[in-house]
Parts: C-alpha cells; sequence; structure tokens
C-alpha cells in the first residue's frame, strides 16, 4: 500500500526577469488508504512518521556532533535550596534547566478518528474498547479529527523545536545569512532580532543579512549587511523588514552559487508559501553539492494560509490593523442616512484576515472571502441582502477579501514578479454594484469605501505576534545547530515545532476548509438549520484552519451567500442560506412580532428598533404586514422621500436635531459606542 503517492511535482515557474525556478509545486491528493488492511494503521503511522521526519545535514554528510555551546544557565543565578545554599544540579536537571529537547521527543500535532463512530451507542463501544478513549459526543471537543471508517486513534506526531544537546557547527566558524522575502509582515524585524541574538549565544560572531529577498543573492550593488546585536537592539520597534522584502529574483542555481560564494553556513529564510518553495529547492540543491548548509524557514504571512501552522506571525496584528478600518466604516455607515461601509482587506487566496477581523469587529454584516463563491445579484445575492439591511437596520457595513469574487471580474493575466496572478479590485467592482443597485431600485444610500491594504502590515508587531517571533525566531537558530535543514519552524497545535517544508507547502491552507465544505454529512448547510448553519459555519471555518479555539460567536449577522448557480458537487443547493432574508420570510409567514426572541437581535436592537423611527422602515412589498410592526414599518421610498421633507423628519435640517440624536443615542447603546 502506497500512502505517499507522489504530492510533488516539478513545476517550472517563470518570473518577469524570465527566470526559471525548478521547484516542488503543491499538488494536494489524499492518501489512499485501504481501510481493509489490517495493519492500515501502522503504515499510515509510518508514512506519517517518514512524511514529518526532518530532513537532516547527516543524511548526505559524514558529520559528528558536538556538545552544544547553548545554555540559559550562563544567565541564570545560581540556585539555591530552602537554606540559602546552592543547589545540588546533577546532570538530568541541568538539562531540563537548559530546556534541551531531545531528537525523539515529540508534539501531537492531532488525532484522527471516525466521526462516526463516536455517534454509536456504548454497546458498540463496547466491542471495540480502543476507540472509547474519546469520550465526548463531537470529535472536535477531543481536537481529533476522523479519517477510517472503525473511528480508530491514529495519532501523529511531530518533532518538537527547541535547542539541542548535540550540535552539528563550530559557533565561531559558523557564518550565517538572514534573508527576508515576499511581500512585508509585522514582525519581520522581531524575528531578524531574535536569530542574530541568538546566533550569538551560541557563540556565532559572523551574521549577515541579505537585502531585498532572494533578490539580494544576485543584483549588482546590494551588499551583505553586517548584524549584530548593537545593530538589531531597537529594530522590533519598527515595522518592515531592516534588510528590505521583494518578489522574484534568480534562480535556485544562481542563489546557491552565491551562498557558496559567501560561504554561507547558515541560511535562515523569511517568508510565505514561495519563498518555502524556494527554500526547499535551495536546501535540495545545497544536498546535491553535499553543501554544509542548514536552511530553515519561519512562515511569515499576514494571510496566514500556511498548511498546519496554528497562525503565522504578522497575521495578530494585520487582524487588529483591520479591525481600525472597519470601525472606520461602521463609524460613517452608522451615521450617514443608509450608510453603507465596504472595507477591502488583503487575503490573495484566502480570507482569514477578512473572517478574523469581521468576528472580532462585531461590526461588520456581510463577509465575503476567496473560500467561499457568492452571488452579487439575484433574490439570495448580496446587493438583496444589503437592500434588506437598510431597511431593518438603516446601515451595514461589508467586509470584502481582495481574493473573493474574482470571478465576476475581468482577468488580466499579468503576475507579479513571483508568477503570483495580479488580481482585479473586487473592492472597486462591489462598491459601483452597489451604487447602481441603490440608484436603480430608486433608494438612496451612500457607500463609502475604505482599502487600507497596506495599512494592515506595514506596522509594528502586536505583543502577541512579538512573543510568536521570539520564539520562532530562537527555534530556527536552534533548528540550525541541531543541524536539520530543510525545515520550518512554528506553533501547531499550541507547540512549537519543526516540520519539513514540502509538508507545508503541500497545499494552500483554506482547501483544508473546502474540502470540508464538501462533506455531505455536513448538515447544517441546509436551508432549514440555515442559522445554525452561518454559525456553525463560521466555528468550523476556525477549526477547520486550525486557528484559536472559539468560545462563542459574536451576534452579528456575519454570513455566506452561495449563489444558485454554484453549489458544492454539482447540487444546485445554496450551502448556507440567507439568514436574515430567510429567517425574515419565515417571520412573515408567522405574522410574529418583530419583537419576538431572535437570537440574533440583542435587546438593544430591541430597545433601538421601538424607539428609533429612523429604523423602523420596510417596505411594502418586502415588509411584514401589520400595524403594530413598528420596527418593519413601511418603508415605502415614496413615502421616505416625503419624510425626508418634512419637518418632522429626523433627516430634515432641523435645529433640534442633535439634541434629538442625543436622545436617540442615549437610548441607544448601539449609538453609544460611537
Ligand atoms: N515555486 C517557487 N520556487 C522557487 N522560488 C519561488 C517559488 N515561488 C516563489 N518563489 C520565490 O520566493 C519569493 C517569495 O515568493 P512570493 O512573492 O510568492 O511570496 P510568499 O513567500 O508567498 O509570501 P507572501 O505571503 O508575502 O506572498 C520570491 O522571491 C519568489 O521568486
Ligand atoms: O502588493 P504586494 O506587495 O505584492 O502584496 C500583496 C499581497 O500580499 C499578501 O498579503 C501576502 O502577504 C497577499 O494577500 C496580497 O495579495
Amino acid at each position: 500500500m502506497d500512502l505517499n503517492p507522489s504530492r510533488y511535482r516539478r513545476s517550472d515557474k517563470k518570473t518577469r526577469n524570465g527566470f526559471l525556478f525548478m521547484d516542488v509545486k503543491a499538488v494536494a491528493t489524499k492518501p489512499d488508504i485501504d481501510f481493509k488492511d489490517p495493519n492500515w494503521k501502522k503504515h499510515f503511522q509510518e508514512d506519517w512518521d517518514r512524511r514529518f521526519n526532518l530532513p537532516h545535514l547527516t543524511d548526505i554528510l559524514d558529520l559528528k556532533p558536538r556538545p552544544t555551546t547553548f545554555s540559559l544557565k550562563k544567565r541564570q543565578s545560581i540556585p539555591v535550596n530552602h537554606l540559602g545554599s546552592p543547589k545540588n544540579i546533577d546532570g538530568a536537571s541541568n538539562d531540563r534547566r537548559n530546556d534541551y529537547v531531545y531528537n525523539d521527543d515529540r508534539a501531537l500535532l492531532k488525532i484522527k478518528l471516525n466521526r462516526h463512530l463516536l455517534h454509536l451507542q456504548v454497546s458498540k463501544l463496547k466491542v471495540r474498547p480502543e476507540i472509547m478513549v474519546i469520550k465526548y459526543s463531537s470529535p472536535n471537543s477531543a481536537g481529533a479529527e476522523c479519517i477510517d471508517p472503525d473511528c480508530s486513534w491514529v495519532e501523529q506526531w511531530v518533532h518538537r523545536a527547541g535547542p539541542r544537546k548535540q550540535i552539528y557547527f563550530e559557533p565561531d566558524e559558523v557564518k550565517a545569512g538572514i534573508v527576508t522575502c515576499g511581500g512585508l509582515c509585522p514582525g519581520l524585524n522581531d524575528v531578524i532580532r531574535q536569530i542574530v541574538f541568538t546566533l550569538e549565544k551560541y557563540g556565532v560572531q559572523r551574521i549577515v543579512g541579505i537585502p531585498f529577498g532572494y533578490r539580494g543573492f544576485f543584483e549588482e550593488g546590494l551588499e551583505e549587511i553586517l548584524l549584530s546585536r548593537r545593530v538589531v537592539q531597537n529594530i522590533n520597534l519598527q515595522g518592515g523588514s531592516l534588510l528590505g522584502v521583494s518578489r522574484g529574483g534568480p534562480n535556485i542555481r544562481e542563489i546557491v552559487d552565491n551562498i557558496q560564494a559567501r560561504g554561507i553556513d547558515m541560511l535562515f529564510v523569511l517568508g510565505g508559501n514561495g519563498t518555502h518553495a524556494g527554500a526547499n529547492a535551495i536546501h535540495n540543491e545545497c544536498g546535491k553539492r553535499r553543501m554544509k548548509v542548514s536552511v530553515v524557514c519561519v512562515p511569515k504571512t499576514i494571510d496566514n494560509d500556511i498548511l498546519l501552522m496554528d497562525k503565522t506571525f504578522g497575521f495578530d496584528t494585520a487582524v487588529e490593523e483591520a479591525q481600525r478600518a472597519i470601525n472606520s466604516a461602521y463609524i460613517e455607515a452608522h451615521s450617514a442616512y443608509h450608510g453603507i461601509g465596504l472595507v477591502k482587506l488583503m487575503g490573495r487566496d484566502s480570507g482569514f484576515i477578512a473572517m478574523h477581523a469581521s468576528l472580532s469587529s462585531g461590526q461588520i454584516d456581510i463577509c465575503l472571502i476567496p473560500e467561499v463563491p457568492f452571488a452579487l445579484e439575484g433574490p439570495y445575492g448580496v446587493l438583496r441582502h444589503l437592500e434588506h439591511l437598510i431597511q431593518t437596520k438603516g446601515h451595514a457595513v461589508v467586509c470584502v477579501a481582495e481574493g473573493a469574487g474574482q470571478d465576476f471580474l475581468q482577468k488580466s493575466n499579468a503576475t507579479d514578479a513571483s508568477g503570483n496572478v495580479v488580481l482585479s479590485d473586487i473592492g472597486v467592482h462591489i462598491q459601483h454594484k452597489i451604487k447602481k443597485h441603490f440608484k436603480d431600485i430608486g433608494v438612496p444610500a451612500d457607500v463609502k469605501y475604505i482599502d487600507p491594504t497596506y495599512m494592515i502590515r506595514a506596522c509594528r508587531a502586536n505583543a502577541s505576534d512579538a512573543i510568536l517571533c521570539t520564539v520562532l525566531g530562537q527555534n530556527a537558530v536552534h533548528g540550525a545547530f541541531a543541524g536539520f535543514s530543510g525545515i520550518t519552524t512554528g506553533i501547531c497545535n499550541t507547540h512549537y515545532v519543526y516540520l519539513p517544508i514540502p509538508e507545508v507547502i503541500r497545499s494552500p491552507r483554506p482547501k483544508q476548509w473546502l474540502e470540508e465544505l464538501a462533506n455531505p454529512e455536513q448538515q447544517y448547510f441546509s436551508r432549514k438549520s440555515h442559522i445554525i448553519g452561518w454559525k456553525e459555519l463560521n466555528i468550523r471555518f476556525l477549526q477547520a484552519c486550525q486557528v484559536e479555539k472559539v468560545y462563542g460567536m459574536r451576534n452579528i449577522d456575519l454570513f455566506f451567500r452561495w449563489s444558485e448557480e454554484h453549489g458544492i458537487a454539482g447540487k444546485k443547493s445554496r450551502i448556507l442560506a440567507n439568514i436574515d432574508v430567510v429567517s425574515l420570510d419565515a417571520k412573515k409567514k408567522s405574522a410574529t412580532s418583530p419583537f419576538s426572541f431572535d437570537p440574533n437581535q440583542t435587546s438593544k436592537r430591541r430597545v433601538r428598533r421601538g424607539s428609533d423611527p429612523i429604523h423602523n422602515r420596510w417596505s411594502e412589498e418586502h415588509g411584514i404586514a401589520g400595524k403594530k410592526s413598528r420596527i418593519l414599518a413601511n418603508i415605502d421610498v415614496v413615502s421616505l422621500d416625503a419624510k425626508k421633507k418634512s419637518a418632522t423628519s429626523p433627516f430634515s435640517f432641523d435645529p433640534n436635531q442633535t439634541s434629538k440624536r442625543r436622545v436617540r443615542r442615549g437610548s441607544d447603546p448601539i449609538h453609544n459606542r460611537c
């Protein structure tokens, strides 16, 4: 049984300069497991161990280790016992104090098990004692995932990161290089700084920065930058990269020629998927030439789309910054008559930033991400939902990831220097569509478009990212000294680990989630359970992507739309129904009061709607019949216009308007937030 069908194929990538990259290209394949084979689990785990085995310099070179020069002990005060005398430290406790990690130390990445059997009754479990270890109703509770029909345990262990007791380099002979590639990311300087600090702790004296990414290896006039504790001491206080970044660059052979010429023994590469692919190719080429060079990556991307990682540094900061833009859009929208705020956030292939910023801000009504196709027009389209939001709330805020809805736009086929497709501007497109739509239906709408693109990444790392960067930078150096090469370091399932590069560039991370979406067992995407559906979908998204645990959902109307045409696996079903429209349709039929309990409505909202004539609008054609329904009252555009003109309208100029507003705001905690 071959559990490891060739996952990688060679691919040539042409840059603007005409250089070719020869490298592995991600090809996602599912392991072909024959569950009827009684030994499948053994094979699976053997395959896993082989895949996640860390490439080591001794795989190609005959090297002898030496005791490490890294010790935390030097900087610690001598431990004393309760009488104040120095403690008797034996070898073992000394190791522990130095935090050495042994090569056979593993961190549990995930447990795979079959979800189906978890729902079977205890009687069945008795027959299969090995699955009784999971005591909870949902496999998610145990952070596990099912693969086999019998739901047995299959652990996935990966190598723990940290300093080893034995190292494979003489520190005073080492020349170490650091390079930062791809786009900017908060925290690059923090990682550079920690790498330099840690190298110096080992005793390395020759540390250089390669300027402007892989370009620095060949572009004339780009000199390497000498690095030391003194140089990097305060660089973490600034955003950007001390070394500069770039896309594109020379081919792998040229880079390795240059590494050889410079005499670099350790190369620390900070970057995203493309950078990792490049680093892996450099590692392979060094191996072919039997060079003793350790290539270690630190995953960097605000997009957070690197496989297996809980999160990549810079992501947290980007989300935090994105929230500021969302808040501005919210303030604009909320303060305008029929205000619609539109925020475009980065995320070429993934919606992590958009999704997290939307969830954390609590101010987003519609979140559109590349992973989920959506319709703009039609009864389940975004525009129709916006209409509804304007009618019911009086304002709306939309967040769109830059890679979302590219189907609507004309493709230029242009690529950047790294070969990444240059996307068309979905934000501008949606903005035009919204304006046109509201003009066409004769409803005024005040659309404000905010594009904070570079602002969310051109900034200093926040506290949480700074901590992550510190640990990752240190572990990168420990990995290199331990003799590993062609590895990356990250935080996976809350553990700091080392992973072989090919495993993290196998496919972009959101694909995992799309696979989940396509699972027909997931009933919560059906129309009936639409309210559970959208919440569940968000939680699923986060869990599937192994981001931080989600303890509860904010009370927001975040949703995804699935166009009728799209459907998954040929089904013409909307995966996720329009929560508001569908639920309101249901309300229409049952003629229940809009004040009846709705888990999506806070008490704040009830107060606001009841006391705020501005929001008490509902068009005849959409609306709920019934005079009692003050919230969903007549929002006929003509009458609205009339209201606007009349002196009693809250929208007309009125010297008392401010006091009215104060009254409104006073009674409305939502407005008070502004
Ligand atoms: N398949 C590949 N093989 C070799 N090198 C590559 C490959 N893809 C990209 N690179 C190189 O890696 C560097 C960074 O790639 P890219 O611009 O795609 O950014 P990235 O690492 O994916 O980061 P970001 O998340 O910012 O996009 C570039 O210099 C590019 O030339
Ligand atoms: O404009 P640049 O520098 O190419 O960077 C844009 C890209 O960077 C990323 O944030 C990745 O870092 C993408 O989401 C985005 O498309």
